[in-house]
């Protein structure tokens, strides 16, 4: 049995429709993800409902260790409705799993390198295959250059916009050392190599995307609720309805 899928592409200008026909048994959800990512500014549009996004709004949000990532990734999440995954956790959630990759991502979080980014790709992607929620943040990914190329590949699209928590370092410090949550890389061995593999691997990341203009550089110092006063207006300002 053959299906037929429409799809209503709004550009900037212009509004098209395209027709997919496939057998209805070959519908599988990476064909549909990448349809559904096939554009940065496709929308959905239902009679007499704009709002429901295709792609998803992508948000990266970067820093270096103990920057507050996830502190702030969470209040986003609850302020704004944006399905919230961190990289790390991904990760060590696969770890624990007991997944094929397990022992090799333990290996590397414990030395504070760089995941494989096909292995941190595919797990990002599962999860986005998976929601209905058409707002994102991807919180401590990419990593390198070769994570972003590698997601870029096979997602097919970058993030809309990007937030940088800069911190300084030995703020960043303080905050791992007492953050008490049992991760096995929050010593201060491993510590000072996140913090290298960070200025050596994760700035060009960085300053790409600000050459890009997508980079909103929030300085992470203060209180948690200090920080998401700066963090709030960005998201505010987008149209996430
Ligand atoms: N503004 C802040 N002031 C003081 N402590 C903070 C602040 N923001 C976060 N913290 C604390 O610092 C620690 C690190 O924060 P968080 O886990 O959000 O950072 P992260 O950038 O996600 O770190 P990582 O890259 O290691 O995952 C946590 O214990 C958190 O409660
Ligand atoms: O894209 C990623 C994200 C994380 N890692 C590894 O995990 C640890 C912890 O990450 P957090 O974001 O601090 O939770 C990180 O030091 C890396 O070893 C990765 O390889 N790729
Ligand atoms: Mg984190």
């Amino acid at each position: 049995m053959w299906r037929t899928c429409l799809l209503n592409y709004r550009g900037f200008k212009n509004s098209i429709n395209i027709h997919f026909h496939r057998p209805h048994h070959q519908v599988p959800t990476r064909l549909k993800f990448i349809e559904l990512f096939m554009t940065e500014s496709a929308m959905l549009v239902k009679e007499g409902d704009s709002s429901n996004r295709v792609r998803p709004l992508l948000t990266f949000v970067l820093g270096g260790p103990g920057s507050g990532k996830g502190t702030q990734c969470a209040k986003i999440a609850e302020t704004f409705g944006f399905l919230h995954l961190s990289a790390g956790e991904l990760l060590r959630k696969e770890i624990l799993s007991g997944g094929e990759n397990g022992s090799l991502i333990l290996d590397i979080i414990k030395e504070g390198k760089i995941v494989p980014s096909e292995i941190t790709v595919n797990l990002i992607l599962r999860e986005i295959e998976l929601t209905e929620n058409r707002k994102v943040l991807i919180d401590g990914f990419p990593r390198t250059d070769e994570n972003r190329i590698a997601f870029e590949r096979i997602v097919g699209v970058g993030p809309d916009l990007v937030i940088f928590f800069d911190c300084p370092e030995e703020e960043m410090v303080k905050r791992l050392l007492s953050r008490n949550q049992g991760r096995i890389d929050d010593n201060i061995e491993t510590i000072k190599k996140r913090l290298e593999i960070f200025d050596k691997l994760n700035l060009p990341v960085i300053n790409y995307y600000s050459s890009k203009g997508k980079v909103h550089k929030i300085k992470a110092v203060g209180t948690t609720e200090e920080i998401f006063e700066k963090v709030n207006p960005i998201f505010a300002s987008l149209s996430l309805n």
